[in-house]
């Protein structure tokens, strides 16, 4: 996560993300082009072992600096590496990186899992196993009868309740038990391997280094079962990187991910378009022109915020919309919301103009004066704000405006889906030539969906895309690495944000992505990519970084701040801060 201070100077490219099936699609092109799978398995492996020994020489740099010189480094002893391994030729890439670092004069102990005895049987002719590259697993025996000739140590991973696992000392952890091939929840003595790793890699306070992807993580999906998955510090990506490590609970077990290539890919190759690419960084914005006035930036009109039946009060979601637009500096702003919040509105945010919510003809004249149109925050859920969110939906579709909708904007839509009623098919087809988006958590998408939120969990890319089917627009699937679909030239693009915290998990950022994304789309002055819809998220994402690392105090010094406690309110302050860093000075 970058300081506030990184920000303005640190730009990384796009990563294009793939999925197990695209990854075994490049490997057996390569294969087809007459290369051998176990001399790439070998080149995996050593460059693996070269990044192994400089991340570990790193680590024990590290904590000898924390130490005050003190060095943390075995000095009298070989450095000490646990492998585990698996069936698979990820399980192959484990035994060559341990036969490696033994030759390399590591202490090596291999722990496999899930084989039998005969599975360590001396073979005679290995070289001949696979001269058709056919069988894909025999790379991986190859690699096991390797390492078996020159005499790696190996042990059987019984039960989680070998005690003596658990005490197994070592410098480094290597998890090789599975790769792109999981697809599905572990047998149970592989979900005890994992957390056997996972308990003995903690209590030795060993660095834990996953080879291609942490066992238990779906590569296609960055979904984890039940929360058994290895814990990495670092993952070695091998070949392309997958598109479970950066969305859903990727994000939790794969630690620092580097890149290790190994073989060219042919980028007009339709196989090979990623199916995301994962952002970092927004786009840069020049200065405004100096001849410019409100009307240059666009007009907002944020509906939402009700009081419903005098009881149930929403007001914040739009005034935290209204700000967060005003921040990313969009000319003018007004909230149609409840004529109760009026006040609040006032003090909070006195730039804003209000509109009474309930003035269907006032709020429809604003919807024609307005450059975008931001419904749904706060604006409640009875059978009153559904015919006021149809009301008003129908006015935005029929005066070409474009529009976002959100919250109970989106719970309203669901509904209406399900009545067949046509202002789906209108807003649809509305899409095709205005701008439109749809911001749903993935509880908002099982409804739109018709769905259970599992569902949507297990496979986001695949419920982001139908939902830009049904309902048509851009979307954006709020969580833990949030999907970006844009519709660009009749395809859809997905991106995934790869900036924001775990901070921003609280009520009301999705308002301030709404904001955001209204903010931005206002001012015409900026070329499409600049308010492009990855670029609203990927300002929101970092607006929440710079509240977690630090912020100033009156006597202008830093206060730490953390993810707790973070709260929405706190957000226009930063968006602000992001648009400066992020527009060229003069
Ligand atoms: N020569 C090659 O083919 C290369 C392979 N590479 C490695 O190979 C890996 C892919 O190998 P594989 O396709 O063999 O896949 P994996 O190594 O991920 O393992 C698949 C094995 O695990 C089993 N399995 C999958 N899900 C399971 C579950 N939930 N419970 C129990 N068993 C389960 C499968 O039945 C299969 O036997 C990559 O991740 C990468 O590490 C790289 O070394 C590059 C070269
Ligand atoms: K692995």
């Amino acid at each position: 996560m970058p300081t506030s201070n990184e920000l303005s100077l640190k730009t990384t490219m796009p990563v294009g993300l793939y999925s197990s099936k695209q990854l075994y699609v490049i490997e057996q092109a390569w294969f087809a082009q007459g290369n051998n799978s176990f001399a790439l398995m070998q080149q995996a492996a050593w460059q693996m072992v070269k990044h192994i020994e400089i991340l570990y020489e790193e680590k024990c740099l590290n904590e000898q600096l924390a130490k005050q010189g003190i060095a943390s480094r075995p000095v009298n002893r070989p450095c000490r590496v646990s492998v585990w391994v698996g069936k698979g030729n990820n399980g192959g890439d484990g035994w060559l990186v341990a036969y490696y670092l033994q030759q390399r004069g590591w202490q090596v102990q291999v722990i496999t899992v899930g084989f039998e005895k005969q599975d360590f049987v001396i073979k005679d002719n290995i070289e001949s196993s696979n001269e058709d590259n056919k069988n894909p697993i025999a790379d991986a025996t190859k690699a096991l009868q390797l390492a078996l000739s020159a005499d790696c140590k190996y042990r059987c991973f019984e039960n989680i309740d070998d005690r003596s696992m658990s005490a197994l000392p070592a410098d480094v952890y290597i998890d090789a038990i599975f790769g792109i091939g999981f697809n599905r929840a572990a047998s149970a003595i592989y979900q005890q391997a994992i957390c056997a790793f996972n308990e003995a890699a903690e209590h030795v306070k060993a660095l834990v280094i996953a080879v291609d992807i942490p066992s238990g993580l779906v590569a296609s999906t960055g979904q984890v079962f039940e929360r058994v998955a290895i814990a990495a510090d670092v993952t070695l990506c091998l070949i392309a990187r997958k598109f479970g490590l950066h969305t859903k609970d990727g994000l939790d077990y794969s630690g620092a991910v580097i890149d290790i290539p190994l073989i060219p890919h042919l980028a007009n190759d339709n196989a090979l378009i990623p199916i995301a690419t994962l952002i970092n960084s927004p786009n840069r914005l020049k200065p405004r022109r100096q001849n410019s006035h409100k009307g240059s930036y666009g007009h907002v009109l944020i509906i939402g915020g009700n009081h419903i039946d005098n009881s149930q009060g929403m007001g914040g979601a739009a005034i935290l919309s209204a700000s967060s637009a005003m921040a990313t500096g969009s000319g003018k702003i007004t909230v149609a919301c409840h004529k109760a919040y009026h006040g609040a509105l006032l003090t909070s945010l006195p730039d804003a103009m209000s509109m009474d919510l309930h003035d269907t003809q006032g709020v429809k004249r604003l919807i024609k004066e307005a450059s975008v149109i931001a419904i749904g925050m706060g604006l409640g859920r009875d059978e009153k704000a559904k015919l006021l969110f149809t009301e008003y939906l129908q006015a935005a579709v029929a005066e070409g405006k474009p529009i976002i909708i959100d919250a109970d904007g989106l719970y309203h839509l669901a509904s209406l889906h399900r009545e067949n009623h046509m202002l789906i098919a209108e807003l649809k087809t509305h899409s095709k030539t205005y701008q439109v988006c749809l911001t749903p958590h993935s509880g908002e998408a099982a409804r739109l969906l018709n769905k259970k939120v599992d569902e949507i969990e297990n496979d986001r890319l695949a419920a982001i895309t139908e939902g830009a089917a049904i309902y048509g627009g851009d979307w954006v699937l709020k969580g833990a690495g949030s999907l970006i679909l844009e519709q660009q030239s009749a395809q859809a693009h997905v991106y995934v944000c790869g900036v924001g915290n775990a901070g921003m998990a609280t009520a009301g950022m999705g308002d301030v992505l709404a904001g955001v994304i209204t903010g931005l789309w206002a001012q015409d002055d900026l070329k499409h990519e600049l308010r492009s819809l990855h670029q609203a998220v990927i300002i929101h994402g970092l607006a929440g970084d710079v509240l977690v690392n630090q912020t100033r105090n009156n006597d202008d010094n830093l206060l730490l701040v953390g993810q707790r406690g973070l709260q929405a309110q706190d957000m226009p302050a930063a968006i602000r801060h992001v648009m400066h860093l992020i527009t060229d000075s003069l």
